[in-house]
């Protein structure tokens, strides 16, 4: 029985704490589970594992599952997996979730294989692979999102629009003008960090109900464990506070929510690798291979980073998020901005948005990085002015469709996370993809009843 669970159990004596949600991040990012009593978790499930249907890994936004999955629900019998929680993510009190405790898990099949789709564990074997190098990877995710008035059941009803945004203008850094979502923000500021997360700063940003807030960074498996669990507890709290909170990329045709992650790559002893120790452009040999990578493999990868159609709303021109495949030291308008110095030299990933899934975003730097240090590719000259408008620089996949097509046909996808991740996740962006073609939206309605 590990430290963790051992004051779980002094928390459920002392009446403190009576569940604990078991929850397994889904192909989207999501937190799926059961609520279990603290006894039944501590002598069966914290042991054993505790069974849940395999669709959960295999299903979209809306529950639907289908064929062609790798881990195919249909074909299985809609059978169970286990999942298998990991003592190292338990949080024994949830501060909007009276009497809660919340713990991830893996999924693992009945005789504890792991299941190799799960998003945990794409990240897991890229961690590993790094590791196998002496090397192990640091990751902050700074995630943005729009906060509306309305409660989410009157936003839904509404079908989202005509909502008023919590904040009337642009209040990027502003300090004024806040007392509409203050009161939602503080509490999930204050509440993180009662819950544990460590809050570094916090701000206001640029389209009306705009926000950031932003924790330290960690081992990466830990900052993608925090941002599911952040994500979650956000979307909580906004409901108990009757308003309605999105990550969605693009919710209009204003700024859109991003999530730039800042990754680093240190020795497994902690030694900083990226910087050069004061000779040349302070970037070591290692750094200019892993920033090499990512770029070569952005285009084939970007569907790990950009999973649905609306990601690719967010990555058009005419706003502040990349659409080229390019580098620059401090240039915000490349996809790979070069940050810090010394030991917190870095990289800055700005292609994803609010909706990516960190494990799979995360493996997919960690994966390119290891690529171009593995090949030893030279990195192209950095970008200095604005690459948003520079029409030489490569474009990066303009939508879904282009992104599934170079991660299916990616001769390095297959090598870097094996035929089986490559299939299920180009299945996944095919039911996203499906969906869509086959929905009229809003924007087709207004251009065309009348006028076609
Ligand atoms: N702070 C910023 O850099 C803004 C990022 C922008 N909101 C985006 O979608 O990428």
């Amino acid at each position: 029985m590990t430290d963790g669970y051992e004051q779980l159990r002094a928390e459920a004596e002392a009446g403190r704490v009576e569940e604990v949600i078991v929850a397994v991040p889904d192909l989207q990012g999501r937190l799926m589970g059961s609520r279990l009593s603290v006894p039944h978790f501590l002598d069966e499930a914290a042991r054993q594992g505790f069974g849940a249907c395999l669709y959960l890994l295999s299903t979209d936004v809306e529950m639907d599952t289908g064929p062609g999955y790798a881990v195919d629900a249909w074909n299985s019998g809609f059978g169970d997996f286990v999942l298998r929680p990991d003592p190292a993510t338990l949080r024994t009190r949830l501060p909007w979730d009276d009497g809660t405790a919340l713990v991830l898990a893996d999924a693992v099949w009945p005789g504890g294989a792991p299941v190799e789709v799960a998003p945990r564990r794409v990240l897991r074997v890229q961690l590993d692979r790094l590791a196998e190098r002496g090397l192990a990877a640091h990751a902050g995710t700074e995630l943005e999102f729009l906060a509306f008035t309305a409660s989410y059941r009157e936003a839904w009803e509404r079908r989202y629009s005509g909502l008023r945004p919590a904040t009337r203008y642009n209040t990027d850094y502003s300090l004024q003008g806040l007392e509409g979502i203050e009161p939602v923000v503080r509490r999930i500021r204050r509440e993180m960090v009662r819950a544990g997360l460590v809050l570094e700063t916090a701000r206001a940003e640029c389209h009306p109900g705009q926000y950031e807030i932003v924790f330290r960074y960690t081992e990466a498996m830990t900052t993608c464990d925090n941002h599911v669990f952040f994500k979650n507890g956000a979307k909580q709290i906004a409901a108990a506070e009757g308003v309605a909170l999105t990550f969605m990329p693009k919710f209009d045709g204003g700024e859109g929510n991003s999530c730039h992650v800042h990754l680093s790559l240190r020795g497994t002893d902690g030694t900083p690798v990226l910087a050069d120790g004061g000779a040349g452009d302070g970037m070591s040999e290692l750094m200019r291979h892993f920033v090499a990578g990512q770029l070569a493999c952005l285009p084939d990868l970007v569907l790990l980073m950009a999973p649905n159609v609306n990601s690719y709303k967010r990555l058009q021109p005419g706003a502040f998020a990349p659409t080229g495949i390019a580098w620059g030291p401090d240039n915000r308008t490349c996809p790979v901005r070069v940050v810090g110095s010394g030991p917190s030299l870095r990289i800055e990933h700005r292609v994803p948005g609010g909706d990516a899934n960190p494990y799979l975003a995360v493996a997919a730097m960690v994966a390119a990085g290891l690529y171009g240090i593995d090949n030893r590719l030279p990195l192209p000259a950095p970008h200095t002015g604005n690459a948003l408008a520079d029409t030489a620089v490569p474009r990066l996949p303009a939508t879904l469709g282009e992104a599934l097509h170079r991660w299916e046909t990616s001769e390095i996808a297959p090598k870097l996370f094996g035929e089986e991740v490559v299939a299920h996740y180009a299945r996944a962006a095919r039911a996203e993809l499906s969906a869509f073609e086959r929905a009229v939206t809003d924007w087709e309605r207004m251009r065309g009843f009348e006028r076609l």
